[in-house]
């Protein structure tokens, strides 16, 4: 659970071209594109796409791009020069426009179709033909596959342009979301949670798209205007950005007998994710059967892993839909997400997104999503009855497993080497009560105290006499577990540093950034990247005073700080 080292070599990608030879389209071209599709992905209406794993289509550039950010720590992991970022053939490419890329890049993009299932429920009307052919990738695209260091990455833009699958969308993204997106993917990471990342982050300088959003002091739960925003480009970076949605389509399209190559399309997209995400993790000798068995099983663990870490960070994804559940176990999609700073577990900052994808229920609302995965599974299956047998054990294993992960990650921040549920019980009723800041109450709890009194710090609620007592009495209960252990408290408290960060995503503090970025200010942003990348460290005091501290009274339900219901 430690943050991710920062040690890698010297650069050795200083330009363009000797990026574009990082290429590496061997995995991606075993897919079938779709066969309808202009070959130079011309085409940008929104239309059906009936067969096929993608669609070629060239990135709408934005206009006069302006340099906005860029992730050191990725560009360090890459081998790519910092300098590159300011390069022109380099932002031209990353602000959508792909007519220059230099060989053996191409010149176009790509898009992806998927399903949506929304907690477990299988969904076609959101699709303008309300036949789940036109919904995929709206605004986003990959632009590029290659390999560096021996690593596959996918880079795919987001806020390129319309594709097939735009649904009548500008296919734009805004700077607001794409700042939010941009910082978000990178703290995660730093937080040593699996996400795609960030690239870079280039805004227009002239151009604009409108979107609803809150006023000033607005504490409606809905827009109340609509807001010109420039729009941007963010690159974002994975393994691939395959997702449950995406194998879901393919195994509907086998079930509803669409066409006649709807099983061959499927056993490619889930040999393709095999490769792509589980490539390390699965035995290619292994009979293409047992290979999926021990695809539900990989998949099962890391889908658990990731939920019980983002419980530890107090991360809510907001809109854990099917299409927004990456099929190898990362965080994706940056959009409906908040971070929890006073307690609840019904935290749901996307007003739209439900309680069933609140704060303590994306368990449930992750094991909805691997029952689609099993679904789809199970139809390329089809005539194993023994596979699936098997395949229906890892199913029931479900509930389990995702309890043992999260089971060990509450012990983890409680520094506890067995999880206690009668204490956490308590102390999760106790949290809640007294409406405690998530990462303040844990940090503070990780130096140990002998007395509730820093953890005071934490509280939004003024106690009562009672209600300390009670908090009295969970501590020393929790101070004797900690005594009973074989380890000293020195260990557990480095240990517990480790788990709880110091400093946590305040949208109050981040919205300010992208309000001056507006301006053409970059410099907070700068500033929240630099805060972001070390969270688990004491860092300056000026930063501590400014990002350590309770959310204040005025942000609370406050439109577009406490909630909001647009994201893109
Ligand atoms: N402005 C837009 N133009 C075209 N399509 C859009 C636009 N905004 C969203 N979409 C599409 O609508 C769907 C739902 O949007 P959602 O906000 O979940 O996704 P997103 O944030 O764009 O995407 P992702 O999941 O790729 O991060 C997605 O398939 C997305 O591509
Ligand atoms: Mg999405």
């Amino acid at each position: 659970m430690t943050a991710p080292s920062n040690a890698f070599p010297q650069p050795n990608i200083l330009d363009l071209a000797t990026f574009a030879k990082a290429v590496d389209y061997s995995l991606m071209d075993k897919l079938t594109p779709d066969p309808v599709g202009t070959s130079d992905g011309d085409d940008h209406d929104s239309r059906q796409v009936f067969s096929g794993h993608y669609v070629r289509v060239k990135p709408t550039s934005i206009a006069d791009a302006e340099y906005v950010s860029h992730s050191q720590a990725l560009f360090a992991q890459l081998g790519l020069a910092d300098a590159l970022a300011h390069d022109k053939g380099f932002r031209q490419l990353f602000s959508g426009d792909l007519s220059q890329a230099p060989a053996p890049m191409r010149r176009y993009g790509w898009a992806t179709g998927y399903a949506l299932a929304i907690y477990g429920t299988e969904y076609t009307q959101q699709c303008p033909f309300r036949t789940g052919n036109g919904y995929g990738d709206g605004r986003a695209m990959s632009v590029f596959e290659g390999l560096f260091n021996g690593q596959r990455y996918e880079m795919q833009l987001k806020g390129g342009g319309p594709t097939a699958y735009c649904r009548g969308g500008d296919g734009r993204a805004v700077l607001r979301s794409s700042v939010r997106e941009f910082l978000a993917q990178e703290y995660m990471h730093a937080l040593g949670v699996p996400s795609s990342r960030s690239l870079t982050l280039f805004v227009s300088k002239s151009e604009t798209a409108a979107r609803p959003w809150y006023s000033p002091n607005s504490y409606t739960a809905d827009p109340d205007i609509m807001v010109s925003n420039p729009v941007a480009i963010s690159t974002r970076v994975a393994s691939s950005f395959l997702r449950v949605g995406q194998i879901e389509l393919f195994a509907r399209r086998v079930r509803k007998k669409a066409h006649g190559n709807a099983r061959t399309e499927l056993k490619n997209i889930v040999a393709h994710l095999i490769e792509r995400e589980y490539q390390s993790d699965i035995d290619p000798n292994l009979e293409f059967n047992q290979q999926i068995i021990e695809l539900a099983k990989i998949f099962r663990m890391r889908l658990s892993k990731l939920i019980a870490h983002w419980l530890r960070v107090g991360y809510c994804q907001g809109n854990f839909n099917s299409d927004n559940c990456h099929a190898g176990g990362l965080t994706l999609d940056y959009g409906p997400f908040g971070f929890c700073e006073a307690f609840d577990p019904e935290f749901q900052p996307w007003t739209g997104g439900g309680q069933h994808f609140a704060f303590f229920n994306q368990a449930q609302a992750a094991e909805a999503n691997f029952h689609m995965f099993w679904l789809a599974l199970q139809t390329l299956l089809a005539e194993d009855k023994e596979a699936i047998v098997q395949l229906d054990e890892v199913r029931h294993g479900f509930k389990i497993e995702m309890q043992q992960h999260c089971q060990s990650m509450w012990a983890a921040k409680l520094g506890l080497i067995e999880f206690d549920t009668e204490l956490f019980t308590q102390l999760v009723q106790l949290m809640h009560r007294t409406k405690v800041d998530y990462t303040i109450f844990f940090r503070e709890l990780s130096h140990i105290p002998q007395d509730i009194g820093a953890l005071k710090k934490s509280f939004y609620q003024t106690t009562t006499a009672a209600l300390d007592l009670q908090w009295q009495h969970w501590l020393e209960q929790w101070l004797d577990l900690l005594a009973n252990q074989k380890q000293d408290l020195k260990t557990i408290k480095a240990s517990m540093l480790l788990t709880n960060p110091k400093y946590t995503w305040r949208e109050w503090l981040v919205a300010p950034a992208y309000e001056q970025a507006r301006q053409g200010d970059y410099s907070l942003i700068e500033e929240l990247k630099q805060v972001f990348s070390d969270p688990y460290s004491e860092q300056e005091q000026a930063i501590e005073e400014k990002y350590y501290q309770l959310k204040p009274k005025a942000f609370f339900n406050a439109g577009g700080i406490s909630h909001y219901s647009c994201s893109s």
